[in-house]
């Protein structure tokens, strides 16, 4: 087993040395079947390798799909879209297009390539003042302004991976002192010097994470993507208020209850979700008769609801959540790096990583910028308001939540009705996505060839397997080569069709390419919304839903109380909507109020004495039974 202190110490050298084709390496990463046999992209519902031709694979889509070449296949549309966006066609051209914008990072082995977006170099000059607000507002946020107006808070994600960086001292000690923590309890933990007190396995095995949102995508994403085949803790979460989904995690734990650490996160400590999660757990563990303050963990704000519950019942540890780091970039802080440590994922390289990134991401020169590029893109593609969805679509199943990630990040960031000055913008970015090359047999028919309303992403791993693991399966062809040849050729065969993409490489999934992927994005996101005059920071639109949630509570109370009242009478009264309506004083809520009963009777706690559900005017409904105590309530 990995020691924590090895997992949380940093290391600066465990990056290979990158490979990826330059002008002149170029050619020899071609492989044979590349050269011999096109994927064929006309057809791409059933790619296949057939025939011999001389061309590259990018010679032959772009030369054979340009609308000027009125190529059959082409339907009057792509054309249109391809010249209305007046993509570049002329291979020689491209490839110039591709080594000019090329961004490498050398140190994280990190590509960026945007030479299948359409930019021109008048809008990258207009463009330019806008970057230098943003780069200012960035510049200024890293220093502690107010960059979240809205809610009056400094936005300091960036300093939990170089807290020198805090504003000040105060800052720099919190984030060093939690960092010091975590490694501290997961050494201990992971080591079984801290054991749950009653486990036949004498240590912890599993963790089970209790949040939502921001309190689960990345830990969720980051355990996808790192955790070892065998980790010292396995990982389990509960993201939703699901009945059916908790009873599942915790039937999966089974007798392993007993040996699992519940860390439960929550930054404002009070979201319905995760205290249902919680009394839900504590739920089975009086129920399987063990002790849960010693095996629960809380990760919050200090004076929450969630952190004054730990400490009064005595809950093992505590971790804090800084009141300036949003939930969907707090992955760096302990909300992710807690469950990472614990799975056994070298957290000081995450960090590394993301700090290598946000480096990178301070020049001025928007060529130069990862995220600054990136925002470019977005801008162009989606016509700075949105316009295209973005489709992410990692080749690597270990990076399949990313997409899921970043939809938190992207839209809960930029989904906004109003600018900074109090305009209506109705501003967004739509994000969705699984992995390659599996989508391709799902929805990639319509990106290729249906409504074009979206660009892609490409993430491209370089490194398929560990080293030494690897095998031809035909002659000349690894498994990762297919993988390889099917991102290459949806690109080429995307672009052909006037659909632009971003392609993001990196050299293999570890901790530190993750580290710069987070980074990478949340900078990004930083960059847009000023290139657009959004707060990214702050997610008044989520409220809305929250508040009708409660009402919707509130009225089932009441409806409860109506029905309880008439439901005690002798003889029983069944009551129709109407009457329920009335006695509640809510007759405009009568729809709201059918679908509290219907949801009632189909959980057994209302019973349909007339009519049905599918006739709503029919029914007549009553409780079983009369509580008498709450008559009087
Ligand atoms: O971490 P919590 O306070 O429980 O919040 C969890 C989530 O709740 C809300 O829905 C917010 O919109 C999210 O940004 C947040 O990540």
């Amino acid at each position: 087993m990995a020691s924590i202190s090895g997992l949380c110490s940093s290391s600066s050298n465990l990056i290979p040395k990158p490979h990826l084709p330059s002008s002149s390496s170029s050619s020899k990463t071609q492989f044979p079947w590349m050269i011999s046999s096109p994927l064929r992209i006309d057809d791409t519902s059933k790619t296949s390798f057939p025939g011999v031709s001389s061309k590259s694979l990018l010679t032959h889509s772009v030369a054979r799909d340009v609308p000027s070449s009125l190529s059959k296949t082409a339907s009057i549309g792509d054309e249109l879209s391809v010249a209305k966006k007046g993509l570049e066609t002329d291979p020689k051209i491209l490839w110039e297009r591709y080594t000019e914008w090329l961004y490498q990072h050398k140190d994280l082995g990190l590509y960026l390539d945007v030479s299948r977006v359409g930019f021109t170099d008048d809008f990258v000059k207009e463009m330019e003042p806008r970057f230098m607000k943003a780069f200012k507002a960035m510049e200024d946020l890293e220093k502690g302004a107010i960059a979240n107006p809205d809610e009056g808070r400094m936005v300091g994600h960036y300093w939990l991976r170089n807290p020198k960086l805090s504003p000040n001292s105060f800052l720099r000690l919190q984030i060093e002192n939690t960092l010091e923590a975590i490694c501290a309890f997961s050494d201990e933990i992971v080591g079984g010097k801290i054991k749950p007190p009653s486990s036949p396995a004498g240590r912890f095995t599993q963790i089970l994470s209790v949040g939502i949102g921001g309190s689960a995508l990345g830990p969720q994403f980051v355990a996808e993507a790192l955790a070892p085949d065998n980790p010292p803790l396995k990982i389990r979460f509960i993201d939703n208020t699901d009945p059916a989904g908790i009873d599942h995690q915790i039937a999966q734990l089974g007798p392993e209850l007993a040996s699992t650490l519940v860390i439960v996160v929550s930054k404002s400590g009070g979201t319905p979700e995760t205290r249902n999660g919680l009394l839900e757990v504590q739920k089975a563990f009086r129920e399987a008769g063990l002790e849960f303050a010693k095996q629960g963990v809380a990760i919050t704000q200090e004076n929450s609801l969630l952190d004054n519950t730990a400490r009064i019942e005595g809950w093992l540890a505590r971790f804090p959540m800084f009141d300036w780091v949003g939930g969907r970039t707090s992955e760096m802080s302990a909300v992710g790096l807690l469950a990472a440590a614990l799975q056994g994922i070298n957290i000081k390289e995450m960090l590394a990583g993301a700090a290598l990134m946000d480096e990178a991401n301070r020049t001025t020169v928007v060529k130069n910028n990862p995220a600054a590029l990136l925002a470019l893109c977005w801008y162009w593609a989606s016509d700075g308001v949105g316009s295209k969805d973005m489709v992410v679509l990692p080749y690597k199943d270990s990076l399949l939540l990313f997409s899921r990630y970043l939809q938190q990040l992207v839209m809960e960031s930029l989904g906004k009705e109003f600018d900074l000055d109090g305009n209506r913008v109705n501003q967004g970015l739509t994000v969705y996505g699984n992995k390659g090359s599996t989508d391709q047999h799902a929805y990639i028919q319509q990106l290729r060839e249906g409504v074009h309303n979206f660009f892609a992403t490409f993430i491209e791993v370089l490194r398929d397997r560990p080293p030494g693991h690897d095998w031809e399966l035909e002659p000349g062809v690894t498994c990762g080569d297919y993988l390889f040849g099917m991102l290459q050729g949806t690109r080429s065969a995307l672009y052909a069709n006037g659909r632009e993409s971003v392609t993001v490489t990196v050299q293999e999934v570890n901790p530190r390419s993750v580290g710069a992927l987070i980074a990478l994005y949340e900078r990004a996101v930083g960059i847009y919304a000023s290139l657009v005059n959004i707060n990214a920071y702050h997610q008044p639109g989520v409220e809305a839903g929250k508040k009708a949630a409660g009402e919707v509570l509130a009225l089932q109370k009441r409806v409860l109380s109506v029905l309880n009242e008439a439901s005690c009478k002798d003889p029983v009264e069944p009551l129709s909507l109407e009457e329920v309506a009335d006695r509640c004083h809510a007759p405009e809520d009568i729809e709201m109020i059918y679908k509290i009963i219907a949801h009632m009777a189909a959980n057994d706690r209302a019973i349909i004495a007339e009519g049905d559900c599918g006739s709503p005017r029919s029914v007549k409904v009553f409780l079983g039974e009369c509580n008498v105590d709450a008559l009087y309530d």
